[in-house]
């Protein structure tokens, strides 16, 4: 765990760029902070491995002052990644990801067995080992720098607007592919962005900052989205909160009908039996249970293939159930024209389907249920106990 204790960080022209700054980082997990620019993220960051010493206050990694530690080792047990990635232009990726195995003294077949196993982890083909940074996309320097910061396998890895630079496509893999790292390494991760959304994506806790690098509130993302602690957090969350909150709300409880589905080779008769469930439309599968589109029962009259598959009306972007959020699934039943949402496993195969109606009625369950567990939460907090998460 790393413990920021009262840290203020005042620089030599007078700016308070963090005032009096606490924070607890558990382990094994990301802390994101948050916040406008100048807020003092970059510098709360550096103040962790001792690029930049604080004015007052200390901070402790697992129990030990930081700046009790010699700074040399201290650094290299934390991995730090930065916008533009940082990389050496004159060394080749191969020895850009080598260079802190091969500073710690590792042998150079070593060190390069490290780094190619690196490549393949952050997503890197190994036929770019030998470029020089200048010849790899912004997407790909930054996968570098990422592989760069884990090659002595820190556990502590700083990421200081890693993703900043690159376009939101790229930005969006990049984020995906970090979380499929830390799923594998569970480092500790303090990661700085000055996007909220990124924040939410990513973060297990988030600290927002207001400027003068004071502390507006340390939560998880779904606390944060349904108890911001004041306007400027609100404000700073932005609009659409109540919609957002819905990612963190799982498709797992949605109850899904399988009454309209019919396969592509359903005979007259069972596309009657269907339609007499009273439903408006009606899904048509392939046989092998992917999903074509949807028709109205009347236009379905010779058998489920009376319709060409391009005829049918479009079933929109279906979702995973249980994997998928109810944000996700209620995304695809505002986004389809037939107003249902489309269930599928992840073999793609359809799995059920639910109305607008349904998904209305799992989101106020799902409150419900949450308001129960916080509700629950405080209850046992005041009685002195402590219940899981
Ligand atoms: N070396 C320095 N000397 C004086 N002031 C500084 C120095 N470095 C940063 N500051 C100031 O400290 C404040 C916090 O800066 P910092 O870079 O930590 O903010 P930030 O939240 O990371 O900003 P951004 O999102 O724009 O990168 C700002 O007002 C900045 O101008």
């Amino acid at each position: 765990m790393i413990q920021i204790e009262s840290i203020t960080k005042r620089y030599a022209d007078g700016t308070v760029a963090v005032d009096d700054l606490s924070l607890e980082i558990p382990d094994s997990s990301i802390t994101v902070l948050v916040g406008p620019s100048g807020c003092g993220k970059t510098t709360t960051l550096r103040m962790i491995n001792r690029m930049v010493e604080p004015s007052s206050g200390r901070i402790l990694l697992d129990g030990q002052d930081i700046h009790q530690q010699p700074v040399n080792a201290l650094r290299r047990s934390m991995g730090y990644v930065i916008q533009n990635a940082g990389l050496f232009p004159h060394r080749t990726i191969l020895a850009n990801i080598a260079t802190v195995p091969r500073m710690l003294g590792w042998d150079k077949v070593r060190a390069r067995k490290r780094a190619s196993e690196l490549m393949e982890r952050v997503g890197l083909d190994s036929s770019l080992a030998k470029r020089y940074p200048y010849q790899l996309s912004g997407g790909q320097q930054q996968r570098v720098g990422v592989a760069r910061a884990l090659a002595a396998d820190p556990p502590v890895l700083l990421m200081d607007e890693p993703f900043s630079a690159v376009d939101p496509i790229v930005r969006k893999v990049l984020q995906g592919e970090l979380l499929r790292i830390q799923e594998e390494l569970g480092k500790t991760i303090v990661f700085v962005t000055h996007d909220i959304d990124e924040a939410i994506r990513l973060g297990d806790t988030i600290a927002v900052l207001r400027t003068g690098g004071k502390l507006a509130q340390f939560a998880a993302p779904d606390d944060l989205l349904s108890h911001p602690a004041d306007a400027f957090v609100e404000d700073f969350l932005g609009a659409g909160r109540g919609v957002r909150r819905l990612s963190f709300f799982t498709s797992a409880g949605l109850e899904l009908t399988t009454a309209p589905i019919v396969a592509a080779d359903a005979t007259d008769a069972q596309v009657a039996e269907r339609a007499a469930a009273d439903a408006p439309y009606l899904l048509v599968t392939d046989t092998d249970g992917k999903p074509l589109g949807w028709a109205e029962p009347k236009s379905l009259t010779g058998g489920a293939s009376s319709v060409p598959a391009a005829e049918l009306i479009s079933y929109g972007r279906p979702f995973e159930s249980g994997r998928d959020s109810l944000r996700d699934a209620l995304d695809c039943a505002v986004l389809s024209p037939t107003g249902w949402a489309v269930a599928v496993d992840d073999t793609g195969r359809v799995v059920g389907v639910a109305s607008q109606l349904t998904i209305g009625d799992a989101i106020r369950r799902a409150h419900a249920e949450k308001g129960a567990e916080a509700s629950d939460r405080a209850s046992a907090a005041a009685a002195g106990l402590k219940v899981a998460p």
